[in-house]
């Protein structure tokens, strides 16, 4: 036993450390925790991983960027207003397409789309359009939409699971340089057990993983509220749809291609008339993408053929993106749409007209009394009513009634009337004589007989011509007489 001696030359013991009992215990135990704790410490990153989860990540993640490293830059070379990104929805029979289209056009636009029929371009964005394709059900239909699909959203039937359609659009997608996918489950609201549907979004959510990559993006529409996806979910899918990046496709890029949302046969009707069997002149419209296109570069019309083009023309932007960058978001009025084919906004557009269809029920005329005056203040007849009245009962078109017409140049009766209608409803028979003009005060009460729908050939013709004044007895005449008609058609907008 070691003793110390003090100064005061009294002995002191040195201190014994306990070694049993609750304290000694308690002092190993801390002991034993701190001497851990000081290896632990000891430069963590020089030694394996701890986590399994983020060792995979960091691994996949410098893999990713070595990749990078190995390929040459995706060189963006769209230069100014880049055209509509293309989303292409695409999935079995019955699946929910056109009305996943009809949500997210009526989502954007705040339209209703009466059918999807062709591309339909919207403005999403201040810097972003969409064109939404409905893909077909065939393998050429699938092989066309994966040419020119930016975004595919793959419907799926999830009360049925994944069906052969998918899997083979899949497919076709790889060989066409893969533009982005995402997965959309429909038909959820058919399971009634709430652990059976997540059960089932599970299966599937993996199961679309293995086909294209972990972690693609599968969205679930839970079901039908008034016939329609519910707004919340539709929203948070265009969402998705419009912060997306599209990044090139390296063969895109560099071929010039478009995806046509009209056409147009421009063949001279001569030619037709000659033989109706001959080579047409068809105008296609559609936005051009890739590179640039030249006049006499060979093209393929997919499901056609190889052509050689004959022209093209720079038109006008149908559907432009909005101007003002002053306000966040888009103003209601910049939201804009063209879907000729679709009929979206009951406009159509042509080569040199344009068409405004206008429900019945928005069109109201005002009625005509049995003296054949209208029954408003003034008793006069508009002008603008008649011509669309009579445009309405059309029967047989103008060239139809054209081929039917017989002219003859010399008339028998020497006491002939002319009269040049034009289709502008003016007439133009300021030649009259006065007692002609007597008659056409009769002729005014038989017109409005007219209306009232006698269905005889005179008053096809009369409603053809847009504003005539012909009556049934003076129509009969002038055919005997053998009067030269000259009739336009022509209506002012
Ligand atoms: N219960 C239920 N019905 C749905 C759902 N999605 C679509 N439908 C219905 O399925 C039917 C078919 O919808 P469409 O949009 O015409 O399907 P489609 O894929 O365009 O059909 P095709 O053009 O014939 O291939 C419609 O009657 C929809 O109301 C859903 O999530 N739940």
């Amino acid at each position: 036993m070691a003793m110390d001696i003090g100064a005061d030359g009294q002995s002191h013991k040195a201190h014994r450390s306990r070694h049993s009992g609750a304290s000694a215990k308690k002092k190993t135990k801390a002991r034993n925790k701190e001497h851990n704790s000081d290896q632990k410490q000891q430069n963590p990153k020089a030694f394996a991983f701890r986590s399994n989860a983020k060792a995979k990540r960091l691994q996949s993640r410098a893999v990713e960027k070595e990749q990078r490293r190995l390929h040459l830059p995706v060189i963006d070379r769209s230069y100014g207003e880049l055209p509509p990104f293309v989303v292409v929805v695409q999935g079995p029979p019955q699946v929910g397409k056109s009305l996943l289209i009809k949500s997210l056009v009526k989502h954007y636009t705040k339209h209703n789309l009466p059918e999807v029929r062709g591309p339909i371009t919207i403005v999403s964005g201040k810097q972003r359009r969409l064109q939404f394709v409905e893909c077909r059900n065939d393998i050429n239909g699938m092989i066309d939409a994966a040419k020119f699909a930016d975004l595919a959203l793959l419907l799926i039937d999830g009360s049925y699971g994944f069906e052969m359609e998918t899997f083979e659009f899949l497919n076709i997608l790889q060989v066409h340089g893969f533009p982005k996918v995402m997965g959309v489950l429909t038909h959820l609201d058919k399971f009634k057990d709430v652990k059976k549907l997540k059960k089932t979004k599970q299966r599937l959510k993996h199961r679309f993983w293995t086909e294209i990559y972990d972690g693609a993006k599968l969205f679930y529409l839970s079901g039908l509220i008034h016939g329609k996806y519910p707004k919340r979910e539709v929203h948070n899918l265009a969402r998705f749809i419009s912060v997306m990046k599209f990044p090139p496709l390296s063969w895109r890029t560099s071929h010039p291609y478009i995806l046509v949302d009209r056409l147009e046969d421009v063949t001279p009707p001569e030619r037709l008339q000659m033989n109706s069997k001959c080579d047409r002149n068809v105008a296609l419209y559609g936005y051009l993408r890739g590179c640039n296109l030249k006049k006499g570069t060979k093209v393929h019309i997919a499901g056609v053929g190889d052509f050689s083009l004959a022209g093209v023309t720079g038109l006008s932007d149908p559907c432009p993106l909005p101007s003002a960058a002053k306000k966040k978001g888009l103003r209601d009025k910049e939201k804009l749409f063209y879907a000729p084919m679709s009929g979206l906004g009951d406009l159509l557009y042509d080569k040199d007209a344009v068409y405004i269809n206008i429900n019945d029920h928005f069109v109201q005329y005002s009625k005509v009394d049995e003296m054949g005056g209208t029954t408003n203040k003034e008793n006069k007849r508009d002008v603008g009513e008649d011509l669309v009245k009579s445009l309405r009962a059309v029967k047989s078109p103008i060239d139809e009634k054209l081929e039917k017409t017989k002219i003859s140049l010399f008339s028998h009766n020497g006491r002939k009337r002319r009269k040049a209608i034009f289709g502008d409803g003016v007439d133009h028979s300021n030649l009259k004589s006065t007692d002609e003009e007597n008659e056409g005060d009769e002729d005014d009460d038989s017109d409005n007989d007219n209306d009232e729908g006698e269905n005889d050939r005179s008053n096809e013709d009369n409603e053809s011509c847009s504003g005539s004044e012909f009556s049934d007895g003076d129509e009969e005449d002038l055919k005997s007489e053998g009067t030269v008609h000259i009739l336009y058609s022509t209506v002012h907008m």
